[in-house]
This record gives structure tokens, C-alpha cells and sequence, in this order.
């Protein structure tokens, strides 16, 4: 095609455009340094986002920004994403936080600055992004927040069931993963304890599983702590402080202080070690409750001993005075005052003496529950050995006469372990355990014997009925064993008559 201009026309209009462009751009710049004198920077701004309004397209996604503290208290929801996301890190992730005290099980995973996770809930993208701005000033902190990134239609449904999701999940991992401690007065105080306690790491290995007692005591008790855990709404319902009073009693050597590192293991409660002896006064008592956390077990130990638990017409009573640590010191705080010491709090109290404790302590209403521990039991040795020697099955040519002499004399679980321990070998041990058995049998005739004579002796004397005598009881099997106890005291039975191994007040 033959073109209509010559090309010294095309190279005019070429310089005649270049003019005319320059000309605008000249007058374009010299409109903009006007505006910029004559227009306010405020007004300019916002013609800029007005602009940027106008012809940006409107984002669908909602942000949700998750700060580590709201004001001078921390972020509950911060915290739980903190552990929660630890769960949810994808193979995309490329790096990640990692710390462990000396407390620690295990190691602390968490996401790391400008990481993102994606999690899905109910088919729902959710975009996690944790974000750390170092502090402009030297001395200030630096700015911690998690950013959670969703569509904006489904506000409603995250912040009323995603979000009580991530907690209660949090609440969960930090339960699984919690160290349960054991807080002494005379510990040595750790970095993470505040107050007049001192802790360490509870090692004791008691669980249900290696605690020998009967099977239905066993249960019995797992059923009460759990539903005792689990009635929140129902003690605020009726009034009642949110606690339970267990007394656990029985000879020495029968798993009463087993059983409480069991509880505390299955329940991850810290147990506070209360010995009566380093208190003084009631407000000392007072000021000690007060400053143990929720969702933990007290314990007094040998109650019958710790303090001089004497009746209370002998006076301590009418001694109102906070100056002396007293019975009713105790009583009141089992009966009301524990009510303004938290919440969910077990108070365990253990006697090898029941009988010695005054009938005020043992009255419905203090003590939720008494537990015997007695003597151990068939199925109490059945568990022992399971646990000390793998012999689950019951054919080992011993294990009759075992069971047999187990039911006709008083042997401890801790003299049965004690002897289950002696050998690796099992048919060592359990010969070890049935010579062990009949010895200590044949001790306890002897003294059966001298026992008898004693009686018929005092049978001569005037039959004062207040001195100290001694009593026969039959036992399981049939064989009978002395014991001595005072008249008109605890024996065997509960207070009630009961011979039951738990009873509930
Ligand atoms: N019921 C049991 N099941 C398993 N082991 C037991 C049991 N009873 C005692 N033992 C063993 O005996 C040891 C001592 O038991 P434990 O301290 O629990 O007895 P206790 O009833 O608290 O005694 P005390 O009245 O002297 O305080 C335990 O460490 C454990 O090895
Ligand atoms: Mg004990």
C-alpha cells in the first residue's frame, strides 16, 4: 500500500506531537506542584483512598488479629492458638520454634515468626499467620500476634465454634503434656513456683493399673473421682464448695500414699504435701490453703499423728484465737472456709488408726468418702504379680497355696511386693513369698497364744471394763487373729457399723 505522507511530513508531525506532549506533560507537572501547593495534604489523602476505593475490588476475607496479652493480662486465646497450632503444622512449613525447661517431658513446638498454617474446619480455609515486630525502642517488648485469615460469610461460625474449639483443644494438649508436681514446704523453690511452696516433678509411678486393691474398690474410686471432675455445673447448682474429702485408712504398707500419687497421675492434679507439724497457728493454716492452685489434691498424712487431734470438749475449741493450730482450725476450713480456696480441689486425709481420730472428724459432711486399705487380698496379689513378674495367668503351680495362705493371714501388698522383688525368677520369688507367708502365719499363732493367755488373765481381774484389753476377731478364712483395741472404738467396722471397704458420707 502506498503511504499518503512523505517522509519529511511524517517526521513534522512527529516533532509537531513531541511538542504538543511536552507541552501537557510541562502543564500536567505544573498542575501537580499547584495542587500540591494549593490542595491540604489531609484532602489529597483522601482523594487517594477514595480513588483506591473506587477501583480496587472488595475483598472476601476477614481478618482476625490475636494479640499475646489484652492490656495487662494475658491473651487466653493467644495461648491457645499457641499450642494448637503445634498440631497443625503442615510438611509445607519450614520453620519452627523449639524449647524444653528441665521440667519439661517433652519438647515445646511452636510456629515460628512469619510462618503460616492452614487448618480447615467444617470444610472452611483457615489461614494462620503469626507475626513478631521488633520494638522500635530498646526497652520495650517486642509485639506478638497471630492473624487469622478466613472468608468474611463465615464470621459467625468461627468466632462461635472454631475459636471454643481451638481452646477447648488447647486446654486438652496442655493437660496430655502436663508434668504433675508434688509442692512441699521444705522443697527448694523452682523459677516457675510463686509463694511459700516449693515443688518437684511428682516420679511417683503408682497408677490404677499397678496400685493392687480389689477390682470394685478400684473402679468405685475411679468412678467418684471422675464424676466428681466432671460436676462443675452441678456443685454451683446446689450450692456446695467444689471439693472432695477422701480418708484413706489402714495398716501401714497397704498403698494409702500409693493411692494418692495414683489419683493425682490420673487426674494430672498437683499434690500439696501439708505437714501439720510446720504449722502453728490457724491463720498459718489458713494462709497456706489459700495459696495452693485449683485442681489439686491436699494432703494431710497419719492425721492421727500430725496434730493432737483431741476432743473437743478438752477445750481447743473455746481457744478461738488464730494463734494455735487447733482441731476445729481444721474442721472449719474442711466444712466452709475451703469454699473461698478455689475450685476442684481434693483434701485426701490418711490414718493408720481410724479409731484414734475424734468421731468430729469423721462426722457426714467432712470426709466425702472412706476408703479402707486393708490387708492384702487375692486380687490384690493377683495385680502384683501381673505387675512385678509378667505371670498373668493364674496356672503357676504356687499360686494356689499363695492365695490360699494369702486369705488366712495379714500380709501387707508391701510385704508381698517387697518379696516378688527378691528374684527375677519367678518360681524363686513366689517360693521366696510363700516360706515369707507361713513364717510370719506361724508368727502370728505364737502370739495369738500369749495373746489368749493375757485375756484369761485380765478374765480374773475385777472385769474393768476401761483398761485396754484384747479382743479376738475372726477373719476371712476362718483363722482367727489377735488384735488389740480399745473398748467401744473404730475394730474393723466404720462407725456405722459397716464393714465395707468405701463408704460415701
Ligand atoms: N496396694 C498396693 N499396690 C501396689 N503396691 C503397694 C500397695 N501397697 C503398698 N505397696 C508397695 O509398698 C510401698 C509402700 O506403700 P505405701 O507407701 O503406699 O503404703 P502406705 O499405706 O502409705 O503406708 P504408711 O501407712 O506407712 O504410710 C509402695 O511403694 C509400693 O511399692
Ligand atoms: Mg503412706
Amino acid at each position: 500500500m502506498a503511504s499518503m505522507f512523505s517522509t519529511s511530513e511524517m517526521s513534522n508531525i512527529a516533532s509537531t506531537l513531541l511538542s504538543t506532549y511536552a507541552s501537557f506533560a510541562g502543564t500536567l507537572m505544573l498542575l501537580r506542584s499547584m495542587a500540591r501547593e494549593l490542595i491540604p495534604e489531609q484532602l489529597r489523602s483522601y482523594f487517594f483512598s477514595l480513588f483506591h476505593y473506587l477501583f480496587t475490588p472488595p475483598s472476601t476475607d476477614l481478618t482476625l488479629v490475636i494479640n499475646e496479652s489484652s492490656g495487662v493480662s494475658s491473651n487466653e486465646v493467644y495461648n491457645a492458638a499457641d499450642l494448637y497450632l503445634a498440631t497443625k503444622i503442615s510438611p509445607k512449613t519450614e520453620r519452627l520454634k523449639l524449647s524444653k525447661t528441665e521440667r519439661q517431658k517433652n519438647f515445646a513446638i511452636s510456629i515460628e515468626k512469619d510462618e503460616e498454617v492452614v487448618d480447615i474446619f467444617e470444610g472452611i480455609e483457615l489461614k494462620w499467620r503469626y507475626n513478631c515486630i521488633e520494638p522500635r525502642e530498646k526497652h520495650s517488648a517486642e509485639k506478638k500476634f497471630f492473624e487469622l485469615s478466613f472468608n468474611k460469610k463465615f464470621k459467625d461460625k468461627i468466632v462461635d465454634f472454631y475459636l471454643p474449639h481451638v481452646l477447648a483443644r488447647a486446654k486438652q494438649i496442655k493437660e496430655e503434656s502436663k508434668v504433675v508436681k508434688i509442692y512441699n514446704r521444705d522443697c527448694p523453690r523452682g523459677d516457675d513456683d510463686t509463694g511459700i511452696w516449693g515443688s518437684m516433678n511428682l516420679e511417683h509411678p503408682a497408677t490404677f493399673d499397678t496400685v493392687a486393691m480389689d477390682s470394685e474398690l478400684k473402679k468405685m474410686i475411679i468412678d467418684d473421682l471422675e464424676r466428681f471432675v466432671r460436676r462443675r455445673e452441678f456443685y454451683k447448682k446446689v450450692g456446695k464448695a467444689w471439693k472432695r474429702g477422701y480418708l484413706l485408712y489402714g495398716p501401714p504398707g497397704t498403698g494409702k500414699s500409693s493411692l494418692i500419687a495414683a489419683m493425682a497421675n490420673y487426674l494430672k492434679f498437683d499434690i500439696y504435701d501439708l505437714e501439720l507439724a510446720s504449722i502453728y497457728s490457724n491463720s498459718d493454716l489458713r494462709n497456706v490453703l489459700l495459696s495452693t492452685t485449683n485442681r489439686s489434691i491436699i494432703v494431710i498424712e497419719d492425721i492421727d499423728c500430725s496434730i493432737q487431734v483431741q476432743d473437743r470438749e478438752n477445750g481447743l475449741e473455746s481457744d478461738n484465737s488464730n494463734r494455735r493450730l487447733t482441731l476445729s482450725g481444721i474442721l472449719n476450713f474442711i466444712d466452709g472456709l475451703w469454699s473461698s480456696c478455689g475450685d476442684e480441689k481434693i483434701i485426701v486425709f490418711t490414718t493408720n488408726h481410724k479409731d484414734r481420730l475424734d468421731p468430729a472428724l469423721l462426722r457426714p459432711g467432712r470426709m466425702d468418702v472412706h476408703i479402707n486399705l486393708s490387708y492384702c487380698t487375692v486380687d490384690a496379689f493377683r495385680i502384683l504379680a501381673s505387675n512385678y513378674l509378667d505371670i498373668s495367668n493364674r496356672d503357676h503351680p504356687l499360686f494356689g497355696e499363695i492365695e490360699s495362705l494369702i486369705q488366712s493371714t495379714e500380709v501387707t501388698p508391701a510385704e508381698v511386693a517387697e518379696e516378688l522383688m527378691r528374684s527375677e525368677d519367678a518360681d524363686l520369688a513366689l517360693q521366696g513369698l510363700v516360706n515369707f507367708i507361713k513364717h510370719k502365719r506361724s508368727k502370728c499363732h505364737k502370739n495369738e497364744e500369749e495373746v489368749a493367755e493375757i485375756e484369761e488373765a485380765n478374765s480374773f481381774k475385777s472385769g474393768n471394763e476401761e483398761k485396754e484389753i484384747s479382743v479376738t476377731r475372726k477373719r476371712r478364712s476362718g483363722v482367727r487373729i489377735a488384735t488389740r483395741r480399745r473398748p467401744g472404738k473404730g475394730g474393723t467396722k466404720d462407725r456405722l457399723g459397716r464393714s465395707a471397704k468405701m463408704f460415701f458420707h
